[in-house]
């Protein structure tokens, strides 16, 4: 099997999700998930949620499907970084991304979702593709989409070639050509707890020198912005005229007019530019002269991650080899 399809920013102001059309049993139901390589369940807003939290995503109705199980006597719950979660029981049942067709896929659905998923109206549930170590169905774990299709792939990989405030696309089973320039550098995954967990070679502030040292962080699709280590995100601010740590805002902001450097990462002997235009993420609030910045601090976070911001400066491959690894390319 191969199989592609979009992943399309939820919001035309900044990259802050991005969504996926999947479907889901017989006949096919379909839903708009974000595909998730930060976390590894897959739960959908359903006829079980109740009526009060939903507000305008679509639903899976299990009861509506020829083709589904309840898995008996199964629970998940979940929380997420930003304190947000959902919890419910779960079936299995037919699901499909992009042409890709797993006939029985553990479908977690919500009898309880927080309220940023409730306003949340584009994101109609996930798609875990982390390790499925970190799945939260008890009391036996599930399966990720990956994992699942993975035997029937031609090619055991998954990539993500997401895009500054456009469309881009998840491919299953192969990797694109034509969607890299260069060669791909693959670096070694650890996969303990679960994430795609990987070690950088260093970072460069705009044209500065580029400094060799060891990041280890998680590539993950469902973070949008880049969090690194204090010392590195301040010698990035440095170079903002009027950039300031602001505790009202959470992290760092600056005049949306003030001039941003780039920030280059390596991978391997590889490196990776994000430019100024994704490091100034967004302004505060619509209309605001205060701009957000794409990089924030990793301190309270107690991980780094390699969030949308750096994602979509690259091409990168989730190889579910054994041992997994995972490429980076320029495109
Ligand atoms: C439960 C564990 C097994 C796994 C769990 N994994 C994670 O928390 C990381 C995972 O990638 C989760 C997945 C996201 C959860 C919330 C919905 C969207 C997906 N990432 C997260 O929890 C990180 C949260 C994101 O960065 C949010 C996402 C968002 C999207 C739409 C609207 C508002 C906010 N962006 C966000 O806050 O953007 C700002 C800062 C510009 C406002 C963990 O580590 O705890």
């Amino acid at each position: 099997d191969t199989g592609s399809a979009a992943a399309t920013p939820i919001d035309p102001r900044f990259d802050i999700a991005y969504v996926t059309p999947v479907t889901i049993g017989t006949p096919p139901q379909t839903l708009q998930l974000d595909l998730d390589t930060g976390s590894s369940d897959l739960w959908v807003f359903s006829s079980h949620t109740p009526a009060s939290q939903v507000r305008g995503q679509r639903i899976y109705a299990p009861d509506k499907s020829t083709t589904s199980k309840l898995l008996n006597g199964h629970t998940w719950s979940i929380t997420y970084g930003d304190g947000s979660g959902s919890r419910g029981n779960v079936y299995t049942d037919k699901f499909t991304i992009g042409g890709v067709t797993v006939k029985s896929q553990a479908i977690e659905t919500a009898q309880q979702v927080s309220s940023s998923f409730t306003t949340e109206d584009a994101i109609d549930g996930l798609v875990g593709l982390g390790f499925s170590t970190l799945n939260t169905v008890s009391p036996n774990g599930q399966l990720t989409f990956f994992d699942n299709a993975k035997p029937n792939l031609d090619s055991p990989v998954f990539t993500a070639d997401l895009k500054y405030m456009k469309p881009g696309t998840y491919d299953f089973g192969f990797i694109d050509k034509t969607k890299y320039t260069g060669e791909i550098t693959y670096v070694p995954v650890e996969t303990d707890p679960g994430y795609w967990t990987f070690t950088s070679s260093g970072y460069g502030v705009g044209s500065g020198t580029f400094s060799s040292s060891p990041i280890t962080g998680i590539a993950d699709t469902g973070t949008s912005l880049v969090y690194l280590p204090t010392a590195i995100v301040t010698a990035y601010y440095r170079q903002v005229q009027g950039a300031t740590n602001s505790r009202s805002y959470g992290g760092y902001v600056f005049p949306c007019n003030s001039t941003l450097p780039a920030f280059v990462f390596g991978v391997g002997e590889a490196k990776f530019t994000i430019p100024p235009s994704y490091m100034s993420y967004a302004a505060v609030t619509d209309g605001s002269p205060t701009c957000f910045g794409g990089l924030q601090s990793s301190s309270g976070i107690g991980v780094n991650i390699w969030g949308d911001v750096a994602l979509k400066a690259a091409f990168v491959v989730f190889n579910g080899e054994e041992p997994p690894t995972i490429g980076w390319a320029n495109k």
